[in-house]
């Protein structure tokens, strides 16, 4: 997703206003949490439970505080004395605030606000932001949390100022970005050349054959899952907003800057330059995590000599610049949304480093910006999705092209995908600096782009926020600096 991420900080998601709606006090049946089958012996069953009553506790907290903060809006609702009313039976009958909620529960979900107008009104209202992206990060429990929870209407951090269209089968477009077959009967000239028109003229393309066993991508998205619906307990010990940490999971990189939140839990695992002992590693992901990463890597490299090649270059260029010395992982999980025409599974965004392999399900809901048309980039069994990123635009001198996309949130299951990005994440990225490679600059072509490090990109990114379309890359535009 993003980091597109610069630090997972670049990871920037959006989001926006609430609706009065949502709501929670009813258990969504197919609410999930951890397998059945985990919880074996009755001595564990209890604890589970009590476990699970804790956290389903913990939850109610924060959702009838995001709620508190809600009826505040509510015009028909005594507001203030209601919210005081619920806190002190909170303390004595506990069964009355489950009466009285669902009576409060019942007559908001009776006001409508069905124009955009009103939902933009709402947006502008005022609301304690703050508290309730607090209340979210605190519980550590991610969007996951709020769906097992039970929440019916999304909280309004989540919720986007701009229309959305939300079913991938109507993107205005039925062109499919390129699919390029590694092996084949395909002569290598011909698939390079595949590669240039795709990287010069979308951004994207899908590879097929490119040799990781089926078994390895099967195991590696089974195992995100896996790390996402263990048990909450388990799963809060990893949650963590210090990014210099090697592996740590989160909700949303950007929480706190402003923008519209997106309806996806994330885990990132820094692979590359220094692999991570395998006890840093959360045991159900760790072995796949390992071996899938030593596949990304090799493939990295692959498609680092195409690249090349597509750029008139000698194979091993790109490879030579340390292109591909950097490597991290980001396992995304996308709830199911009760509400996806409101917000964004990953917001708009490009990514920051050199280039991305993804692996998605089957589920589809990644869009790209293809002449200014959202094209789906639609599942293939067994294919992996290549994109390039920011700073491959920036060396190639504009040749390649950086594109931004998106993930829409969808009803229905929870949505896997991977993401490898090539760059350094943490570790040397002071001491590298980027600049147009200069066989590429001429004087019909003249350079684009200053030189830069990768610190200070990531932190102009980070500033110049390269999503929702601006780009992240105007910053370092030779352009720029005569202004
Ligand atoms: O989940 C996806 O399909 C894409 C995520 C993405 O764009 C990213 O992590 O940068
Ligand atoms: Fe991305």
């Amino acid at each position: 997703m993003h980091l597109m991420h610069e630090t997972p900080a670049e990871q920037g998601m959006d989001t926006g206003l609430l609706h009065e709606k949502y709501n929670v006090f009813e258990r969504n049946p197919q609410a999930s949490s951890a397998p059945e089958d985990v919880r074996t012996s009755s001595a564990s069953k209890e604890r589970s439970s009590a476990a699970e009553d804790l956290r389903d506790l913990r939850l109610l907290k924060i959702l009838m505080r995001l709620s508190s903060i809600r009826f505040e809006r509510l015009d028909a609702l005594p507001t203030l004395p209601a919210t005081g009313i619920v806190y002190l039976l909170i303390g004595i009958f506990p069964i009355s605030v489950g009466v009285l909620l669902s009576l409060l529960v019942y007559h908001m979900s009776t006001q409508k606000m069905e124009t955009s107008q009103e939902v933009n009104a709402a947006m502008k209202s005022n609301y304690d932001r703050e508290s309730e992206l607090k209340a979210f990060d605190d519980s550590k429990s991610g969007v996951k949390g709020l769906v097992d929870a039970g929440l019916l209407k999304i909280p309004r951090f989540f919720i986007h100022d701009r229309p959305i269209i939300n079913d991938p089968n109507s993107s205005s477009t039925q062109v499919d970005i390129p699919v390029i077959d590694l092996k084949g009967t395909n002569v290598r000239a011909e698939i390079v050349e595949n590669v240039r028109h795709a990287s010069e003229t979308w951004g994207f393309f899908q590879i097929i054959n490119h040799g990781i066993p089926n078994r390895v991508l099967d195991e590696m998205i089974d195992a995100v899952r896996g790390f996402h619906e263990m048990e909450t307990e388990e799963k809060i010990k990893y949650y963590s907003r210090d990014y210099q940490k090697r592996f740590f999971y989160v909700s949303n990189f950007h929480l706190f800057t402003g923008e519209a939140a997106s309806w996806n839990d994330s885990f990132l695992s820094v692979m590359a330059p220094k692999p991570p002992q395998s006890e840093e590693l959360p045991p159900i992901c760790r072995d796949i995590l390992i071996e899938y990463s030593d596949h990304i890597m090799k493939l990295g490299s692959t498609i680092l000599e195409l690249l090349s090649e597509a750029l008139g270059l000698k194979p091993n260029h790109l490879e030579s610049l340390g292109v591909a010395q950097g490597l991290f992982v980001l396992g995304h999980y996308y709830p199911p949304c009760p509400q996806p025409e409101l917000t964004l599974g990953t917001n708009n965004h490009t990514d920051a480093g050199f280039f991305t392999i993804l692996l998605q399900d089957l589920l589809g809901g990644l869009q790209i910006l293809h002449q200014n048309e959202w094209v789906n980039v639609s599942p293939i069994p067994e294919a992996l999705v290549v994109n390039i990123a920011d700073l491959l635009q920036l060396i190639t001198n504009d040749k390649f092209k950086s594109v931004h996309h998106r993930v829409l949130a969808q009803k229905g299951k929870p949505r896997i995908s991977v993401g490898s990005f090539f760059r350094p994440f943490n570790e040397g990225i002071e001491s590298i600096i980027y600049r147009p490679i200069k066989e590429l600059v001429s004087e019909e072509n003249p350079c684009v782009y200053r030189d830069t490090n990768l610190k200070e990109y990531v932190t102009l990114r980070n500033k110049a926020v390269g999503m929702n379309g601006r780009s992240a890359l105007a910053p370092f535009k030779v352009e720029s600096m005569k202004v």
